[in-house]
């Protein structure tokens, strides 16, 4: 046995079988009691580490011998902990200690896999607990631990790139490592923590993971004698003691961080002192005068904390010291603490408050003597006569109450002081340009004080708009070195600094400062900002000041959609008004959007107003303006509407084919072929040929109503009469034939059309694709995805909707899941795509899940629309759990937040529910929300 050079022993092989056998002879223990002791501190060790809200779902392997068994244990520990356990043990044997081990597990319903129903990839887990083999394993693993071994091997390289990969967490020895010389091929498992049990074998001197423990707190003195073992002391009650530092800056993320920032702040200074930061309570303390300006009136201080609780952060002080002073007149104030070793920072802002006497008592004397000598002579801030009268003065206070007789009284005006933080900030330095700081604010709502998150990200475009540090030159230097350009702005980042910013003075002067805007910068983000009207609004309307940017055509349409659509007519106008101020428009295309607009919110006449006035917006109706604004009522089954007004301005406007076209497609999507047949005839004794488009229209027409006879004989005429017919045509028919279950036929014309010269477009394997999932099966339709591919198309958007829908509608939702996942930088998956998978998780009941996916969309470019806040405000009444219901308002706030209008129903069925489940205060907050949408309900009391 060694020492190591940080004072720990490690056994050998050999050593640890010795103990092994001291242990249960002449010491006393039994193996059950050693093994319960052995998993408890395994679990107690992930525990510690892997926090169950995080790392839930649990599979621990188990092995032949003891180390299995310790990994039983284990498993019963942290199910009870609040983990999902699993087991996986391939070689139960049949000796009692283990049989009962299993049916304690059997007893509280931890499943037991096979070898063959482990899932192929084991990263549906968050935790591998690998207790295979113990101090006793020697050679090669035979079947079947080969396997099992190479798994969590592959595991960890396949998932290297990814982020969530499973943790794998060694019980005593990482298996299939030498239990001396360690991983000697290098191709081991690279477990991400150890705990070495009873004393750490050699091997675990080559263990290079973040987390080293060390458990099994059941060694005698004899033994520790004995062998002369140094090993770290368990602290307090503890079941496993850390070997070895903590990592250093552990990541950080929104989503690990607590509701609670005083938790929050407990588990960052635990962090700091588990790193060995040498003085973890020390922090800067900020005060100022009255009124308070900074630098002349101000100062700072380090002090050190003495206690934090709900209450606040104390410390003690003098009270008539400099900072006493200014927080008699001022008692607002600030506290500052820095991590170094883990680069973090965390911020506290509130008011001050003396302590009760008693309070300040209980401090003082708790202090050591030394330092309670101090401030019982001192009278800070005046000026002492000099050093020899201070000490001369510690002097006689030693004298007057000498050590171990009378206790040092408390100076009058020594105490303690409590800071009552209103925000709290956490910042953590990170190696990525994008850093975070997240800041905790405090509300009082009903009386009670809640805590609000905010998330914020920095350095984002100070670093977008200069060459990074270390690119900067000095140009003397380098004369003839050109400098370096800038890095290319990045849409996320900024979008994600819009969607963080809660104040609009910082966010406009970032926003000016940058200078290097261009439209299409401009549209990216406005689209990202789609579904969050108001901050889209407002960083258009940002920019719109900007020095020396100015908005193109294509973003004051974008800007005016936007307005339209959460029915802010105001501002909708008010840039139709900008854009014609600064020559820019309004075009055309501007009044197709705002009729669009109009006639989708159920204005439609307002709409017909909005076309006919354009001309006042200095924008002339044409033929095209006509035509667009037809399409427009016909597409949103306006087609009366639009006949009539075709009817009085056909001669105005000299009604061309395409205006007929439009009608004729407007009554076809009503199902009214005859009434299409009708115009088309008047079209053609009008002097106007029918085009190609005349007919696929009317061929749409037959299948939509449901004519597939009609439609067939169609189709067979525009053969017959020579009509050349294009891929619009054939997948027409392959859609309608296959919708209306035709499925055989539809494969024979999408077999046909190459024959006959016409290649399938995208569109028409969408078709096909859809009608095999709809109406054949999922499978088919994968397989004919497959050929696509094959053939070298690349599926859009759509073509993975309809994939997944099916496969989401026969409950492969894994699978769907998957090929959402493969959907590449061109093709990312929209908010339709997203809204099927949240939609069949909650009909499936499987909230949570929903809920991953939304999250995944609110942090991503992807933002959640109406009917993805309405899919899961639905859902959360399924389970009748009234924390579901809470969720449900949280969602209806974000939801209106965001532009969208909640309906009543919904509103109403939220505020009952949070009433029903005794959530009376969320209810009143709800309440004001649905006054802030003006939908107040007339019978409704709290
Ligand atoms: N202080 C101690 O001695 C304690 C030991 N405990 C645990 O017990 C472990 C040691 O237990 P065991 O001695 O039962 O042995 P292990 O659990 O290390 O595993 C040995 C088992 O694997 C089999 N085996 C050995 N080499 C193999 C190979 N190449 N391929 C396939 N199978 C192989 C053996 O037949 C035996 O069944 C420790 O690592 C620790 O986890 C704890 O339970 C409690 C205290
Ligand atoms: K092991």
């Amino acid at each position: 046995m060694e020492s190591s050079e940080s004072i720990i022993s490690y056994l050998s092989q050999q050593e640890a079988g010795e103990i092994d056998e001291l242990l249960m002879g002449p010491v006393g223990f039994s193996l059950d009691q050693l093994m319960e002791l052995a998993g408890l501190s395994v679990a107690s060790a992930i525990a510690e580490v892997y926090r169950s809200n995080e790392y839930n779902r649990v599979l621990v392997i188990c092995g032949p011998g003891n180390n299995g068994g310790d990994g039983l244990v284990a498993a019963r520990h942290l199910h009870h902990f609040g983990y999902k356990s699993c087991i996986c043990y391939p070689k139960q044997t049949s000796k009692p200690i283990y049989a009962r081990l299993v049916t304690q597990l059997e007893s509280m319903s931890v499943p037991f896999l096979s070898i063959e129903n482990l899932p192929k990839e084991l990263s549906n887990f968050d935790i591998l607990v690998d207790a295979i083999f113990g101090f006793s394993f020697k050679g090669n693993p035979w079947p079947p631990f080969d396997d099992l071994i190479r798994k969590l091997v592959s595991l960890k390289d396949h998932y290297q790139e990814h982020p969530k990969s499973p943790v794998v967490v060694s019980v005593d020895t990482p298996s299939g490592w030498h239990v001396e010389d360690g991983d000697t091929s290098g191709e081991g498992i690279k477990p991400d923590m150890l705990v070495s049990l009873t004393a750490p074998k050699l091997c675990a001197k080559k263990f290079c993971g973040p987390h080293h423990f060390l458990g099994g707190r059941f060694v005698p003195l004899s033994i520790m004698q004995k062998y002369k073992l140094q090993l770290p002391p368990y602290p307090g009650t503890c079941m496993c003691v850390r070997i070895g530092k903590a990592p250093i800056s552990p990541k950080f993320h929104e989503k690990t961080m607590e509701s609670d920032p005083f938790v929050q702040f407990q588990k960052w200074h635990d962090n700091a002192v588990e790193a060995g930061v040498k003085e973890p309570n020390t922090m800067a303390l900020s005060t100022a005068t009255k009124d308070g300006k900074p630098y002349s009136d101000s100062s700072s201080r380090m002090v050190s904390l003495k206690k934090v609780d709900q209450g606040g952060f104390v410390w003690c002080s003098n009270y008539g010291s400099r900072k006493g002073r200014e927080i008699s007149e001022n008692p607002h104030a600030s506290l500052l603490f820095y991590w170094n070793a883990l680069n973090r920072q965390v911020r506290v802002e509130g008011f001050v408050q003396k302590v009760s006497e008693e309070e300040s008592e209980e401090y003082f004397c708790s202090r050591p003597r030394e330092i309670q000598v101090a401030p019982a002579v001192s009278k800070q801030s005046t000026v002492v006569l000099g050093r020899e009268v201070l000490i001369q003065q510690c002097k006689e206070l030693e004298e007057k109450y000498p050590q171990g007789s009378m206790m040092i009284p408390k100076p009058k005006d020594w105490g303690g002081y409590r800071l009552i933080p209103e925000t709290i900030e956490f910042w953590q330095g990170d190696e990525s340009s994008v850093q975070m700081r997240l800041r905790y604010y405090s509300q009082v709502i009903d009386g009670r004080k809640e805590w609000r998150i905010l998330i914020i990200f920095i350095a984002s475009i100070e670093w977008l708009m200069q060459p990074s540090k270390k690119l900067i030159r000095n140009p003397l230097l380098h004369p003839h070195s050109a400098p370096s350009p800038p890095p290319p702005p990045d849409p996320t980042t900024i979008t994600n600094l819009i969607l963080q910013s809660d104040n609009p003075n910082s966010l406009t002067q970032s926003l000016h400062t940058f200078t290097q805007w261009t439209p299409d910068l401009v549209q990216t983000i406005l689209k990202r900002l789609w579904n969050h009207a108001p901050k889209a609004l407002q960083f258009f309307q940002i920019l719109y000041g900007h020095p020396t940017y100015t908005h193109s055509p294509t973003s004051f349409d974008h800007a005016i959609d936007i307005a339209a659509r959460i029915r802010d007519y105001k501002s909708l106008w008010t840039l139709v008004a900008r854009m014609r101020s600064q020559k820019l428009g309004p075009t055309p295309k501007t009044f197709a959007i705002i009729t669009e607009r109009y006639v989708s919110s159920g204005k439609a006449d307002k709409a017909v107003k909005v076309f006919l006035s354009m001309h006042e917006h200095g924008c002339q109706q044409d033929l095209n303006s006509f035509n667009s604004f037809l399409d427009v009522l016909c597409k949103s089954k306006r087609v009366e509407m639009a006949y009539k007004l075709f009817k009085i301005f056909r001669g105005r406007f000299k009604a061309d084919v395409i205006s007929y076209n439009i009608i004729a497609n407007g009554f076809c999507l009503k199902k009214q072929t005859p009434r299409a047949l009708e115009i088309l005839k008047e079209m053609v004794e009008r002097g106007l040929e029918p085009t190609l488009t005349t007919y696929n229209i009317l061929l749409k027409g037959y299948f939509r109503a449901g004519q597939v006879k009609e439609g067939w004989e169609f189709f067979l005429q525009m053969k017959k009469r020579n009509i050349e017919i294009d891929v619009v045509s054939y997948t027409t028919v392959i859609h309608g034939l296959g919708v209306l279950g035709e499925v055989v036929r539809a494969r024979k014309v999408f077999d046909e059309m190459i024959g006959a010269g016409v290649l399938p477009s995208v569109a028409t394997y969408n078709a096909f694709i859809q009608v095999l999932c709809k109406k054949d099966c999922v499978e088919n339709a994968i397989i004919v995805f497959d050929e696509m591919l094959r053939k070298g198309y690349v599926p859009n958007v759509t073509t993975y909707i309809v994939v997944i829908r099916g496969l989401c509608h026969v409950g492969k939702m894994d699978m769907a899941i998957e090929y959402m996942n493969q959907m590449g930088d061109d093709c990312e998956p929209n908010i339709q795509t997203y809204n099927v998978v949240v939609r069949y998780y909650c009909d499936d009941g499987e909230i949570e899940k929903a809920l991953e996916v939304f999250e995944k969309m609110s942090g991503g470019t992807c933002l959640p629309n109406l009917d993805t806040y309405n899919i899961l405000i639905n859902a959360m009444f399924v389970r009748k759990k009234s924390d579901d219901l809470v969720v449900a308002g949280k969602l209806l706030i974000e939801m209106v937040d965001r532009g969208f209008l909640p309906r009543k129903f919904t509103l109403n069925r939220v505020l009952n529910g949070l009433v029903l489940t005794g959530n009376q205060g969320f209810a009143q907050e709800i309440l004001r929300l649905q006054s802030k949408c003006g939908r107040i309900p007339r019978h409704f009391r709290l």
